[in-house]
């Protein structure tokens, strides 16, 4: 049944081309189906009553990831059963097809498109399946990465329309608070410290760090703590910006400057942020001649429209953001040094997932409650070889690296229980170029701080010497009773550096 359709030898292809048009259209389908029946990586067909009647000897290979150990398992069952996330119900149902599709489930991510079958009468009788890549990651880099944009703005939209709704229409606060940075490693408690006093000020932040670290969740946060919390915060990402539109995104249009939509004029980010604070992400990526603009804006604290000859006053506080290198962007003259210098007053440094890997089991309860919150799947627990294995991982995409390793994860698992095996699976497959190995689980006492001693070992080394000294001093003075000069003279040290210790 639906084998390859083989045509015979001819001499020469053009004089055996049929001319009239069902002939040419029958062939036309034939060849395009002997195309996907041989480039595709699996084929699944189901009949009117959205059961799989067929699956090709490619798509076989996909059964044990889907959970089915033979075919027989599989067939004559109702798609939607066996195919988590299928949408050939909904081709059954419109007759209408979907040309190119992006399904994830239990098997992986696959780019797929899906058909209807009809008879002659015109009437949908079946539907076919077929999946064109099943490593889209690798396949289709490009196409990806902007689908992954897209759905995090849509994500980030949804969660700002929930907090509208909450918050009553009209509303445009900050949807984050400083208890929405996880985290409790020393360098985020001194993170979020000089955070919450950066914002009581009015000057500029510039939030440094990797991509993925958190920084517009601070910028959220700082906003939420700030004087200026009731007002609107207004963020542009200058590197989804193209150029030619940047300024008038920033600056607004003066009415009657241009025809078509912006005839009326509009108002740009500054005004919009007016009373509240504007959020710069991605500053490194501004081009140069906007630098100059935007470094007269904040001196003078007014805007020019385009298009206009006035300049018009704003009152907003600036937070920028930037995973790029901004000295060297400096030193290789592609970012202004007075605008660096004009928005480096409150420089927050936001440390990569690595260097607070003991933030990662919290990180990973509270991404996990989310995660299986919004796509109504159960909330799994993780086993403790599963978190020091997601410990130990470089996270170069950091938190959010992390959080879509969790929502794999949660997508691929019906399981309550998550250990090594399908942690290690989706770190392979979610493109993690080295997956470094977990600690080995040596059995440890609890220490008296409650922390076991292989969870102390990921602790950054500063906090490791700060909590064997404090032990070290602990124990000198039981041995010593309480002597401070025996127990200063025991541990190697003058009393005043054993004084200094213990305040
Ligand atoms: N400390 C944290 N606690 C909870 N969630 C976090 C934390 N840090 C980051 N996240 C989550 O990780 C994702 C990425 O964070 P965010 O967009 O703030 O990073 P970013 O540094 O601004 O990234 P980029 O430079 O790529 O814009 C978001 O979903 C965010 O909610």
């Amino acid at each position: 049944m639906l084998g390859a359709i083989k045509t015979e030898p001819t001499e020469s292809p053009v004089a055996n081309l049929p001319k009239d048009a069902p002939s040419i259209l029958t062939l036309a389908a034939r060849s395009l189906f002997d195309v996907f029946a041989h480039a595709s990586e699996g084929m699944l067909l189901v009949d009117r009553t959205g059961r799989v009647v067929w699956i090709n000897d490619q798509y076989r290979r996909f059964l044990p990831a889907l959970g089915f150990a033979s075919e027989q398992e599989f067939v004559g069952q109702p798609v939607s059963a066996v195919v988590q996330n299928t949408q050939m119900e909904k081709v059954l149902e419109t007759g209408k097809p979907i040309l190119i599709d992006l399904l994830t489930n239990k098997a992986g991510t696959f780019v797929v498109s899906r058909f209807p079958l009809r008879d002659d009468a015109g009437q949908v009788i079946g539907a076919l399946g077929v999946v064109l890549f099943d490593q889209p990651q690798s396949n289709l880099q490009p196409f990806l990465a902007k689908f992954s944009l897209l759905q995090r703005e849509l994500d980030e939209a949804r969660d700002a329309l929930a907090v509208q709704r909450r918050a009553g229409a009209g509303s445009r606060q900050a949807r984050h608070s400083f208890a929405s940075f996880i985290g409790a490693s020393a360098p985020v408690v001194d993170l979020k410290r000089q955070a919450r006093r950066a914002a009581q000020s009015s000057s500029p932040v510039l939030l440094l760090g990797e991509t993925g670290t958190g920084k517009e969740l601070l910028a959220h946060a700082i906003h939420a703590s700030s004087p200026r919390a009731k007002g609107p915060l207004i963020s542009v990402n200058i590197a989804a910006v193209p150029e030619t539109l940047l300024e008038a995104e920033f600056f607004g249009v003066a009415p009657g400057a241009y025809t078509g939509a912006d005839r009326k004029g509009r108002d740009g980010k500054f005004r919009l942020a007016d009373g509240g604070t504007l959020f710069l992400d991605e500053i490194g990526d501004m081009p140069l001649g906007l630098q100059a603009k935007l470094l007269r804006a904040l001196q003078e604290g007014e805007i020019e429209p385009l298009g206009s000859n006035r300049l018009l006053p704003f009152d907003a506080r600036i937070i920028a953001a930037t995973s790029r290198d901004l000295v060297k962007l400096v030193q290789e003259g592609r970012f202004r040094e007075d605008l660096f210098y004009r928005l480096n007053v409150l420089p927050l440094r936001v440390p990569p997932l690595r260097d607070r890997a003991s933030d990662i089991p919290a990180l990973l309860e509270v991404l996990t409650e989310a995660l299986a919150l919004r796509s109504a799947l159960p909330q799994p627990e993780f086993s403790a070889q599963a978190i020091a294995l997601l410990s130990a991982q470089q996270w170069r995409g950091n938190v959010r690296e992390l959080r879509n390793v969790i929502e794999q994860l949660l997508l691929r698992n019906d399981s309550a229980w998550l250990d090594v095996g399908e942690v290690e699976q989706v770190l392979r497959e979610s493109g993690i170029s080295q997956i470094a190995p977990a600690p080995s689980p040596v059995p440890t006492p609890t220490s008296a701080d409650g922390v076991q001693a292989t969870d102390r070992l990921l602790l950054p080394l500063s906090q490791q010497v700060q909590a064997l000294e404090r032990q070290a001093v602990a124990a000198a003075l039981k041995a010593t009773q309480g002597n401070k000069l025996a127990a200063a003279k025991l541990l190697g040290l003058s009393r005043a550096k054993l004084y200094q210790r213990l305040s």
